[in-house]
């Protein structure tokens, strides 16, 4: 059976069997739920990798990775880029690259760690340590020298602010005492900012970025303005698009404002769509505008050089 779509439906990933709104296509309905079905039964240990191979299934090794930066959007971005046709995302954070152990398991194992995908699809993960780590950029150039790598970028300082607030969270949850933010970016000795306190060093963009620019070139990483996928998700999108030359799919169609949660969500298709999880989007603890303000003028050089190497300017203070 084939169902001819509605105004521009077609599907956005053949494996899960969603549907959008992208082409006039007609579709074998009835193919895609068989592979969907035989996808299930695969996982529940029933179909056999031979059926899984005459259907053209495979487990790719990522041909985009989204290596940072931790509380920058990654998560945001890899749903969004999901919605994609072509592209299908690894759900979890692999941390193949930036965990001694799990990298010693080899590049079968990160392999295995893919969702089946159709060999025209690209597969992406997201493990925002990989921006951080030291030994990451090597690693990832042993595996593939000329892979597409994006950086999803906050206002440096909302960055650190949004990466205390997590920990901040995960204390709390413990019923754990913890630090003012204030106290923690500030080095109560020498009244300047903390370079020691880890989310104050993950905001210098570009001392993490030259040591990645010792293996790839510039032309490898796409920069993607993570303030603005928030407010205005589509051209950053398409921008993204454009860096992994695929044709452009994704739609305002696919996006809408959800006003309770404040942020865009995900429209997959007229039954089905989804908001990220409520750890995205945390208030924030107000902070003094005084170490605001400090901050944001001990990032300022760093975020200039940032803007000269990637040739990418923000609006930041
Ligand atoms: N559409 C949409 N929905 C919800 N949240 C969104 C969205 N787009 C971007 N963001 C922002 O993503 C921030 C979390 O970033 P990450 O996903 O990189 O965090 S993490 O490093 O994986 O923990 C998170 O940061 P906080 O607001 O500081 O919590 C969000 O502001």
């Amino acid at each position: 059976m084939w169902l001819k779509t509605g105004p521009g439906l077609q599907p956005i990933c053949p494996i899960d069997g969603r549907f959008g709104l992208h082409g006039q296509d007609e579709i074998p309905l009835r193919a895609l739920q068989f592979k969907r079905g035989l996808l299930h039964e695969f996982r529940k240990g029933n179909a056999s990798k031979e059926q899984i191979r005459l259907h053209s299934l495979v487990q790719q090794i990522p041909k985009a990775i989204i290596i940072g930066v931790r509380k920058g959007g990654t998560r945001a971005l890899l749903e969004m880029l999901n919605l994609h046709p072509a592209v299908v995302k690894a759900s979890q954070e692999i941390h193949f690259f930036d965990n001694d152990e799990n990298y010693a398991k080899g590049i079968e194992w990160y392999r295995k760690k893919m969702p089946f995908s159709y060999p025209h699809q690209i597969t992406i993960e997201k493990s925002p340590a990989y921006f951080i780590t030291e030994e990451v950029p090597e690693r990832i150039y042993k595996m593939n020298s000329s892979i597409k790598l994006l950086i999803i970028v906050r206002e440096p300082t909302t960055r650190a602010i949004s990466d205390y607030t997590q920990v901040l969270e995960g204390k709390e949850r413990k019923n754990k005492t913890y630090y003012k933010f204030e106290k923690l970016a500030i080095d109560s000795n020498t009244c300047e900012v903390n370079t020691k306190y880890k989310a104050v060093r993950t905001s210098i963009y570009t001392k993490h970025l030259e040591r990645w620019l010792k293996y790839f070139p510039i032309e490898q990483f796409h920069i993607v303005d993570g303030d603005r996928l928030i407010t205005e998700p589509l051209p950053e999108l398409q921008l993204v698009e454009k860096f992994l030359n695929l044709p452009p799919r994704i739609s305002q169609y696919n996006l809408y404002f959800n006003a309770t949660r404040g942020f865009y969500c995900l429209r997959f298709n007229i039954v089905f769509n989804k908001c990220l999880a409520g750890s995205k989007g945390r208030i924030h603890p107000e902070v003094d505008s005084s170490v605001i303000t400090k901050l944001r003028k001990f990032f300022h050089p760093f975020n200039q050089k940032f803007y000269q190497i990637t040739g990418r300017t923000f609006n930041w203070p």
